[in-house]
């Protein structure tokens, strides 16, 4: 049957006009592919609309990096998704991007923030500009040295549980797999330190008990932030919210839930004892201190006769964001500094050795202090070593807000910079043979600005460094007195990652554990 006998028309136009759709979205996806060039920074070709993400997919994130630095040197232009990012390892540019210049590079480069419950969205990881400064003021004095001095009680108590629990294993000869061992000592500090919980991970193993733990590992394990649908909001950004309508969600609804009600009902109890604030040092009590009161109106910033300056008023909803954010954030990086800080110990005997000698020298058989871990240095050589060789977050992504000039190279407003920290700790002209465990590096290159870069730099640099670092040091500090490791059947010879922005390892890592006569 004809369009003539039906009586409906076909337009001769709606081809033409399809051709013209077709080729306009086209000219969309390849639309900024010509930043770079045109300001005659090298880089990798790009595919329409992904970008280079090909490249990520098929050969991996840190191999990419590895050979485009290989290729193109320390600086160069990339495409993620249509974003036009520079990468760098060049210290000097990064030194003005995160420190100097860093008014214009305050905000994460971020798409998963959009698909973020609304509950756990406005916290200091996910937040920009004035509101990321209103945060940073307010939960900056939760990690000064006389805060993280007042939990070094509860996190002493923990590290001889942990102790206690590794003696176990040695005695009834157990394989100890060091990502749960790890995860369940983090969790044990976080949540008391946090939240004042004591979860009692390490020697609880109840199913109950164990909730926290599976749901902090189902976020972690969540693939949403490498899916398709996030890669098509970098595409066309408004399809974050219809997504997010629709229950493509970043962080998984089991969990959320679970951390929802868990931090609701931690305030509902402060809120109905509130005497029984005034005694706890935790992270959650400093914060409910600066929730808003009736009669107050949280804003970012308040206008003086000098300039605007940042306030630090919390509504509830923030707190409970805050709380989430700093349990998330403080488990697994430490964790996994430790699983890796260990796995070296038992591979390297004489690393371990000279560990245990220091410890030895420095503390003796008296109760380990604040000021006797300031003098553990070869353990802190120790501890970045490992940071370096395996920094738990191994990309940085900033944006910046207006064109700037750094070190000469111009990084266009809206554009992103990348500082894929894994490539800057493995490339050989900032340290040699950087595939190879070597504490005594650290001897020399202390104060370079790329010693610490595994905690970020700058006014945005992690918030919670100097109790992770503290928390590593305590357990190394309690367990090698008593515990040897060593390596067995199911050590790796060598570690690989999963293809994800994390550094996830692919297999278990393992030693043996064995009393110290
Ligand atoms: C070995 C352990 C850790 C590593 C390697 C690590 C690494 C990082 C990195 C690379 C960043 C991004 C910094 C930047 O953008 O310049 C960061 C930010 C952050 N970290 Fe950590 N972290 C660790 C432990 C912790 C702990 C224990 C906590 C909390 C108690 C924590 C809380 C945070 C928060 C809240 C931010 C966001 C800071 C902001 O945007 O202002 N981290 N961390």
């Amino acid at each position: 049957m004809s369009t003539a006998e039906t009586g409906i028309t076909f337009p001769w136009q709606l081809p033409l006009l399809l051709i013209v759709l077709v080729l306009l979205v086209y000219l969309y996806g390849i639309w900024t592919f010509s930043t770079w060039s045109r300001l005659g920074i090298p880089g990798p070709r790009p595919s329409a609309f992904v970008g280079n993400l090909g490249d990520f997919q098929s050969k991996g994130f840190l191999a990419s990096f590895e050979e485009w630095r290989k290729t193109y040197g320390k600086t160069y232009g990339i495409y993620f998704t249509r974003q036009p990012v520079l990468v760098t390892t060049d210290p000097a540019i990064l030194k003005e991007v995160m420190v100097k210049q860093f008014h214009n590079f305050t905000d994460r480069h971020f798409i998963t923030a959009e698909l973020t419950q609304d509950c756990f969205r406005s916290n200091l990881f996910l937040s920009g500009g004035d509101t990321w400064r209103r945060y940073r003021l307010a939960m900056a004095p939760s990690f000064t040295s006389g805060k993280l001095k007042a939990v070094m009680t509860y996190i002493t108590n923990c590290c001889q549980t942990l102790t206690s629990v590794l003696e176990q294993n040695a005695k009834a000869e157990d394989i100890v797999d060091l990502k749960d061992l790890y995860q369940r000592f983090t969790m044990d500090v976080i949540a008391g330190t946090a939240l004042g919980l004591e979860t009692k991970m390490l020697t609880d193993k109840r199913p109950e008990q164990q909730q926290m733990l599976s749901a902090m590992n189902e976020v972690f394990a969540s693939t949403v932030a490498d899916s398709l649908p996030v890669r098509l909001v970098g595409i066309f950004p408004a399809l974050a919210a219809p997504l997010r309508w629709s229950g493509f969600v970043a962080i998984p609804p089991n969990a959320a839930s679970f951390f929802k009600t868990l931090l609701d009902s931690l305030i509902r109890q402060r809120d109905i004892h509130p005497t029984d604030s005034h005694r706890r040092v935790d992270f959650l009590q400093q914060l409910l201190d600066l929730r808003v009161r009736p009669g107050q109106h949280v804003c970012d910033v308040t206008e003086e006769p000098f300039g605007k300056k940042p306030t630090k008023l919390l509504t509830q909803q923030e707190v409970v964001s805050q709380c989430f954010n700093i349990a998330l954030a403080g488990f697994e990086t430490t964790a996994s500094a430790l699983r890796f800080l260990t796995y070296h110990l038992a591979i390297h005997q004489d690393v371990q050795d000279k560990v245990l000698a220091e410890i030895q020298q420095v503390i003796g058989k008296e109760e380990i202090s604040y000021e006797h871990l300031a003098e553990l240095k070869y353990l802190d050589c120790v501890i970045l070593e490992t940071l370096r060789m395996y920094p738990s977050t191994p990309l940085i992504g900033r944006r910046a807000a207006a064109t700037a000039t750094v070190n000469g190279v111009t990084i266009p407003a809206g554009a992103s910079v990348f500082i894929p920290i894994y490539a800057a700790t493995h490339d050989p002209t900032n340290y040699p043979e950087p595939h190879l465990f070597k504490p005594e590096r650290f001897e020399t290159v202390h104060q370079s600005i790329l010693s610490l870069l595994p905690f970020g730099l700058g006014p945005r640099q992690c918030i919670g460094m100097r109790l992770a670092l503290l928390e590593i040091k305590m357990a190394v500090a309690h367990v090698l007195p008593r515990i040897k490791f060593a390596p067995c059947d199911l050590t790796p010879a060598n570690i690989n990652f999963t293809n994800r922005l994390l550094l996830l390892p692919t297999v278990p890592i393992c030693v043996s554990a064995k009393l110290r006569t």
